[in-house]
């Protein structure tokens, strides 16, 4: 199944650039093709010298320099093949990552939970299953290159002695046989070494996140025994599968140098009996290095295909859920030798485009926004169970609750970032089928629990792509109450912040992130946990000037004062259920969990229900 899958994935592979193909082909052919040309001139060379074929000296000095020039193209056509060959190679590997990318960027919605734990692991399988995938593909070249010369050698061979010729086939043939054997444990082993191999990358990638944590907390020696013992396991995993692999290899080429020296004996015997010529001898010795090159692209083909199968299905897992392996070599344009074209801007708010999946227009406001029955089920049972959710427009709505009960799973699943479950999602009365797609800045913007600013300088921070607005950008700053911060940043607005820029403060990250929502121009802000790191005279500010002149309607997570009293309705969440909805004096009579949380009772995670 996954070789089958493996070979349907090359075969879209090579035939997503034929031109490149061909001309790797053209390339190569002369490579493995020339070698006949060569083996019959040195039969002749060698039954003139013998005085099986009578020749002038001159005659013979012809031939010598006929085989120098043969060898000589062949070298020459070898230098341009490895110099142009690689193009394909390029361009191939370039197609799956840039469909990988394309859809790992550009897919909405719940894809992002199909990511795999870390982005480290994600690049361990854009980089070797990548190269998995391409080097089967190009093993073509040469399995049609040896196909070739195998074809005709064995032809001119069969004419000159059919039982030698057959004394060097039986062995090839065991080889390949071997190889289709072994491919299923290879190809398993692979596997597994893939999977230790990409953990240990993901490792280390979060080591290097996480340095200062590992300082701060004196765990360097735990965390080196850890990637001590993800190694080892990597390393034995590898050793396993290389193993399998040479094994396969040495045994493929052991089975055809016997073979080999079976025909060295049998052409011995011919030879004493004057049924073959030197001439012979020197063609089946030129041809027989060549000939053995086919068992083993043969045999490298069958213990890549199951190691390609795993490839593709691994490359798959990271596409979005309604794409499969057909879409890893979707034919795309790909800008290898020239720059690529600069990005469109991305759509301004008010000009998405229409779709007929899409209830409402893009540009009808926001008057009510419902949610009946949300239900997502995290393995282990925890999430949030049937809650019902009202956003009238022009409304500020707290979700509250203790740590763990569901909050931030509640406004991801809202908003299309986490799959449903059970539940429905209308805007203005009608259906959203597809909240991932519908619930997109212009109707909506979200500001993450956990903020990211990327190495770039605030304003492209802020834009992400939308067309340059100072205006806008400005504006957003001062509702998020940045203001002043930005005063005090070196370069204002081209100040480069994230990782490698400018450390921000925990709360100007928080705002800044807000204001990258804010910028969009939502007709609903969903904020989660923004204000955490921010002291209650700040947090009021932000409050404050969003109520006043941001987005109409506001969905908030917070547990903290400064919302809650702002608050037209909170949803109280328990352990994934709604403990009771209304506005803070209501619920802090009637809600036993609302007035835990407001007395600041310690907020900890209880068990599911
Ligand atoms: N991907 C997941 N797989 C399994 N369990 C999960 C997953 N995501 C969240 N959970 C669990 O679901 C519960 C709700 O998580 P959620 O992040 O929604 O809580 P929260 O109320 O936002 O918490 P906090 O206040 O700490 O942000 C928690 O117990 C959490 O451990």
């Amino acid at each position: 199944m996954s070789s089958r899958r493996a070979l349907a994935v090359t075969g879209r592979l090579i035939g997503f650039d034929v031109r490149l193909y061909v001309l790797q082909i053209l390339l190569w052919l002369p490579v493995h093709v020339i070698p006949l040309g060569g083996g019959l001139v040195l039969r002749q060379l060698f039954d003139q010298i013998s005085g099986h074929s009578p020749a002038t000296l001159r005659q013979s000095l012809w031939l010598c320099a006929a085989f120098a020039g043969v060898e000589l193209v062949r070298g020459v056509v070898l230098v341009f093949a490895w110099a142009y060959g690689s193009y394909w190679w390029d361009a191939a590997a370039t197609l799956l990552r840039a469909n990988v990318l394309g859809s790992v960027l550009t897919a909405r919605g719940p894809v992002a939970a199909r990511l795999p734990r870390s982005s480290g692991e994600s690049l361990a399988r854009l980089r070797d299953d990548v190269r998995e995938l391409v080097e089967l593909a190009d093993e073509s070249v040469p399995l049609a290159g040896n196909l070739l010369f195998g074809g005709v050698a064995l032809a001119i061979m069969v004419s000159i002695d059919p039982v030698v010729t057959v004394a060097l086939v039986v062995p090839m043939l065991a080889a390949g046989l071997l190889s289709r054997l072994m491919g299923r444990v290879i190809g398993r082993r692979h596997q597994r070494a893939a999977e230790l191999g990409a953990g240990v990358t993901a490792f280390v990638g979060e080591l290097f996140g996480g340095v200062l944590t590992v300082k701060t907390a004196g765990a360097e020696r735990a965390a080196l025994e850890r990637l001590r013992a993800l190694n080892g396991r990597r390393r034995d995993a590898a050793v396993r599968s290389r193993l399998a692999t040479d094994l396969l290899e040495a045994a493929t080429g052991t089975t055809v140098e016997l073979g080999v020296g079976i025909v060295l004996l049998l052409a011995a015997g011919a030879m004493h009996r004057g049924e073959f010529t030197v001439g012979d001898l020197a063609l089946f010795t030129s041809y027989v290095g060549m000939l053995t090159a086919l068992p083993r692209t043969i045999g490298s083909v069958l213990y890549r295909l199951p190691r390609a199968g795993v490839s593709a299905g691994r490359l798959t897992e990271l596409l979005a859920p309604h794409q499969d392996a057909a879409d890893l070599t979707r034919d795309r344009t790909l800008h290898l030798r020239t720059a690529p074209p600069s990005a469109p801007p991305s759509a301004p708010p008010s000009a998405l485009p229409p779709s007929g999946t899409r209830p409402s227009p893009p540009g009808e406001p926001l008057e009510v926004l419902e949610a009946r029955g949300l239900t997502v089920r995290h393995p282990g049972g925890r999430g949030v169970h049937g809650v019902d959710l009202t956003l009238p427009r022009g409304t500020f709505t707290v979700v509250t609750g203790a740590v763990g009960a569901g909050k931030t799973t509640l406004v991801r699943a809202l908003l299309g970032l986490l799959p449903l479950d059970d539940g429905t999602i209308s805007w203005n009365g009608r259906p959203v089928p597809d909240p991932g797609t519908f619930l997109v800045p212009g109707r909506a913007a979200y500001a993450g629990q956990i903020p990211r600013l990327f190495s770039e300088t605030l304003r492209e921070n802020l834009l992400l792509g939308l067309p340059a607005d100072d205006a806008a950008v400005a504006r957003a700053l001062e509702l998020a109450a940045l203001e002043d911060d930005l005063a005090a940043m070196p370069d204002g607005l081209e100040t480069v912040v994230g990782p490698r820029g400018v450390r921000l403060s925990g709360g100007q990250v928080q705002r800044a992130t807000a204001a990258r929502a804010l910028v969009r121009s939502p007709g609903l802000l969903v904020v989660d946990d923004v204000s955490s790191a921010l002291d209650v005279a700040t947090e009021n500010l932000l409050w404050e000037r969003i109520a006043r002149h941001g987005p109409a309607t506001l969905l908030v997570v917070s547990h903290r004062r400064a919302a809650l009293e702002r608050a037209d309705q909170i949803v109280v969440l328990d352990r994934g259920r709604v403990a009771g909805r209304g506005p803070l004096g209501e619920l802090l009579r009637t809600c036993p969990e609302m007035r835990r949380l407001w007395d600041g009772e310690p907020i900890e995670e209880r068990g599911a229900t």
